[in-house]
């Protein structure tokens, strides 16, 4: 673009040399004029003259024409108004910038008002998420709850492709920032929980935070879609890019040519959330998806999505993509990987805080939690906490004294409380007891169950209006709030189409289907357990081939999970459970009941010999190791569910190990229950690794019951605080039979430590302690120095990554010249200084155990090596003493480099 530079400060002369470029670049002429009618430099008939012009170069000519008439203050409004719309004058940015336009005072004051189109939309775009988001759709509509008063943030950690965890993040608006990168070609966060984890509504915090302008402030597009309406889509439809926008959002009410044509021209401008990959169960190959070669090509919905998600389209938008923990998502798009953990202690105070308005009920909650592990677990997960919630607000206002139940809660009993609580308030509150509620609205429950059963075998979760009548599903049962509208996305306005407020409680009423229909046979029950029989092997070469897949960005199948049908079978063994008999025979003959309890017991002890018999198991160490994965916590849930201590037994002894390794199962804190309840009724010791799960605090609490069986406690990676640590100190120095504590990068300060200190000094057999990646100081440092002086058996202790200086290292280094059974000590990137190094020396001289002591990663310089490499000329028994990543210059003349027993 040649540019006319102005030789004088004239801008009519500016305008006359520029007319040529002027005329190219102006598209909107609209805008133009309009201001200037406003401000008086151009009349109502002038401008109704112009725009009558058929091309709009030539209503650009005219305009021009016309500003030069009306002489210099025309002409420097003309072009203080192509400065103040960027976003309809973005061609004539470097021609602004060329001319370095610095407007008068006088024009400065006047208003441009902004009618661009692209402006225009972003504002609709702004004014309906608004409304959208404003309240939290999983909430009956009877009710709507603002998001405002419902929202707080979950526990959200960046995990790199290894699943290891790279720190926590506490705002929404960092996700686009630098932290916790793991790749720099992808142009996705990926958001992944499990079931009712939050992610729904992070995207719903996430759209009502631009919406209100308090984040994202550089983006002017946010596009929502739900991958689950992805399955409307039938395997021949075709889109064009343009279409899948703004007929499946909002439309543009002007020249939606030119806003399509902004959005190309500037994707870092527009964000994409796709909300549930997981459930985007579609005709349609996504291992195949057809090549777009140019944005105004049409596809198949689901190949445009793809090609959004790697960036073929709109490159340098931002896109957020949600899943169920599993699911598989092609890695090279993948920039940041965030976890949602759910709610920790302080996210559920401050959830419980926002809940309950009172002061009064707010305490009483809390106590209730407290005193309560299974619910306070079961809280831990927002899906649950809301239902339980809910249901507590319920009873509560019916009976200001009502409590929590004291005894064990299980999932299928806060969903029958929940639907009692739905069916109830629909009938004005009046208060029936749940037998009389269940069987007055028995013949509901069943049109509803049958609904939700007819989506579950092809993983129908939205159901449009035809399949609603035909199941006589009338308005008012719609109204009872279990189902919710869902946003009619073919944009022609027919009729609306629902879904269940959460695909739990389709999983719900279907398994309550199946239970009380009379047609439903023992075959019909039992089916969700074949879909979902996975020997371990198969499980292994899964997850395995689906990290060689995703390697290869290849073969992508997002819809393993079947989560929602493990739930199915989790609610037939609540409901078929003892304890439920007393309700379930008022909806169920009891032969009836009795024939499908028995047949589930059979299945379920099929399943689980099947499973634990197919267990991979291996030596390791001095234990005979056996390795279960996610398929082996839903099969505890199961057998929890059941609440039989018979089945449990059974299924106890057929685990046949001494060590059960349960890593990276996506354990959370109630499945801690299930885990707990299956080994208390082990016959034996048992050693328990759980690193790399969810369990938190909670987690820890129940698994209170079994803690008089392990003798390895491996909780490492799973956000235990000092809280988790002071029940373990509790519960283990009851036993006293611990050998092995695995506490690494939990978050830990010095007052857990103490804990830890008085495990170590309580428990004689304990001779491990992995302590690294807490949040220990020299006051930690200063408690298991004490509590090592004497230690019969304490052979190894990492305390790497911690905040320990000099002081702490000296005590630790003072209490090993006493200790005779240490033989490796980490304490590698700490803040360890040469002023230790002095005690470390005179430890060196007496200790006659330790064989390995890691100083990496501190700030030891060449005399406090030097000194510790004196002291290794008294000392036969050290192997190994590290120092990597010290401040130490390599100087041959050195001695510490004469001892091969120093790395440096
Ligand atoms: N951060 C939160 N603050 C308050 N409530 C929450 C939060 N996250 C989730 N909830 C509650 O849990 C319910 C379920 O959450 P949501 O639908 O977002 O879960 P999800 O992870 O998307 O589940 P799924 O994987 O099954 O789709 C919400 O409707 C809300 O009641």
């Amino acid at each position: 673009m040649e540019l006319q530079q102005p030789g004088q400060q004239s801008y009519v002369w500016l305008i006359t040399t520029n007319r040529e470029t002027l005329v190219n670049l102006i598209r909107n002429t609209e805008c133009l004029l309009e201001n200037l009618v406003d401000h008086g430099y151009c009349s109502t008939e002038e401008s109704e003259i112009i725009q009558k012009y058929s091309t709009t170069a030539d209503k650009v000519r005219q305009i021009i024409d016309l500003v030069q008439c009306k002489g210099e203050e025309a002409a420097e409004f003309f072009i203080h108004i192509l400065n103040k719309v960027p976003e309809a004058y973005y061609d004539l940015n470097s021609w602004l910038t060329k001319i370095n336009f610095q407007p008068s005072e006088q024009i400065k004051n006047l208003q441009v008002t902004n009618n661009d189109p692209v402006t225009l939309y972003s504002k609709k775009l702004k004014q309906e998420l608004c409304c959208d988001s404003k309240f939290v759709k999983s909430y009956s509509q009877r009710e709507e709850m603002k998001l405002q008063e419902t929202y707080v943030n979950s526990t959200m950690e960046l995990v790199n492709d290894k699943n290891e965890t790279m720190g926590q993040i506490n705002d929404l608006s960092s996700f686009f920032d630098d932290t916790g990168v793991i790749n720099e070609e992808g142009g996705t966060i990926f958001i992944y929980g499990d079931a009712g984890m939050g992610k729904t509504l992070l995207i719903q915090k996430m759209q009502n935070m631009w919406a209100k302008g308090e984040s994202y402030s550089d983006i002017k597009f946010f596009f929502s879609f739900s991958c689950r309406r992805f399955v409307i889509f039938s395997a021949n439809t075709q889109l064009t890019l343009k279409d899948l926008l703004f007929r499946y959002n909002c439309h543009p009410d002007n020249d939606p040519e030119e806003v399509f044509h902004y959005i190309l021209r500037f994707p870092e401008t527009v964000m994409f959330t796709f909300d549930g990959f997981d459930e985007m169960h579609s005709n349609f190959d996504l291992n195949n998806v057809p090549e777009v070669s140019l944005p105004t090509d049409t596809a198949h919905p689901a190949a445009l999505f793809m090609h959004l998600l790697s960036g073929k389209l709109l490159k340098g938008s931002r896109k957020v993509l949600t899943a169920r923990t599993g699911c598989q998502v092609p890695r090279k798009c993948v920039r940041k990987r965030i976890m949602l953990r759910g709610f920790g202690t302080e996210n559920l105070k401050e959830y419980t805080n926002l809940f309950f308005r009172e002061p009064s009920v707010q305490m009483r909650v809390l106590n209730h939690l407290e005193a309560n592990h299974n619910i306070s677990s079961l809280c831990s997960i927002p899906l649950f906490c809301w239902i339980i919630f809910k249901c507590y607000e319920h009873f509560h206002c019916i009976n200001e004294s009502h409590t929590f139940s004291s005894s064990s809660v299980t999932l299928t009993d806060i969903f029958l409380l929940i639907i009692e609580v739905y069916l109830n308030s629909s009938n004005s509150g009046t208060t029936r007891s749940q037998v009389d509620t269940y069987k007055k609205d028995r013949e509901t429950l069943q049109l509803i169950g049958k609904l939700a059963y007819s989506g579950m075998d092809n993983s129908a979760f939205v159901f449009d209006y035809d399949t609603i009548t035909s199941l006589n599903i009338s308005e008012q049962y719609l109204k009872l709030g279990f189902l919710r509208t869902v946003k009619n996305y073919d944009g022609c306005g027919g009729n609306s189409s629902f879904e269940f407020f959460h695909v739990t409680l389709q999983s719900f009423f279907t398994a309550l289907f199946l239970v009380i229909d009379r047609e439903a046979d023992t075959t019909e029950l039992l089916k969700y357990f074949g879909h979902c029989a996975q020997s371990p092997q198969q499980e292994f070469q899964l997850n395995l081939m689906m990290c060689f897949c995703a390697k290869n960005h290849n073969q992508i199948d997002p819809f393993s999970n079947i989560d929602h049908l493990q739930f199915i079978n989790l609610f037939l063994c609540g409901l078929l459970s003892k304890p439920k008999q007393v309700l379930l025979e008022h909806l169920v003959p009891p032969s009836v009941l009795k024939v499908k309890r028995k047949a589930l017991k059979q299945q379920l002890f099929r399943s689980v010999k099947f499973h634990l018999k197919h267990l991979p198991r291996s030596p390791y160490l001095e234990y005979n190791r056996v390795h279960a994965l996610t398929h082996f916590i839903w099969m505890a849930r199961c057998v929890c569910e059941t609440q039989c201590e018979k089945v449990g037994k059974k299924v106890a002894k057929g685990i046949c190990a001494d060590y059960i390794q349960l890593s990276f199962c996506g354990a959370s804190s109630s499945d801690c229950g299930a885990i707990s309840f299956l080994l208390n009724l082990y016959q034996k010791e048992i050693a328990l690794e759980l690193d790399n799960n969810n369990i938190n605090d909670y987690g820890v609490k129940e698994l209170i019951p079994c803690f008089r069986k392990l003798t390895v406690v491996r909780l490492s990676v799973n956000q235990v605080t000092d809280e988790g640590v002071k029940v373990l100190a509790e519960e283990l120095t009851k036993y006293r039979i611990i050998k092995f504590l695995g506490l690494y990068k939990n978050l830990i300060t010095d007052f857990g430590a103490k804990y830890v200190a008085q495990i170590i000094r309580e428990c004689p057999l304990l001779h491990h302690v992995m302590m690294w990646g807490n949040r220990i100081g020299d006051e930690g440092a200063q408690a298991f120095a004490e509590t090592i002086r004497n230690h019969p058996c304490l052979e190894v202790l990492s305390l790497a990554c911690n905040g320990i200086t000099s002081v702490g290292g000296r005590c630790i280094a003072d209490a090993l010249q006493h200790n005779t059974s240490i033989k490796t000590l980490w304490l590698t990137e700490n803040n360890i200084t040469d002023e230790a190094t002095e005690s470390f020396a005179e430890m060196l001289k007496v200790n006659k155990t330790l064989k390995n002591l890691w100083l990496n990663n501190n700030h030891i310089t060449n005399m406090g090596a030097n000194i510790m490499a004196e002291a290794l000329d008294h000392n036969t028994v050290l192997e190994d003493l590290s120092l990597h990543k010290n401040p130490l210059t390599l100087d041959e003349k050195e001695p510490f480099h004469m001892t091969s027993r120093i790395r440096t």
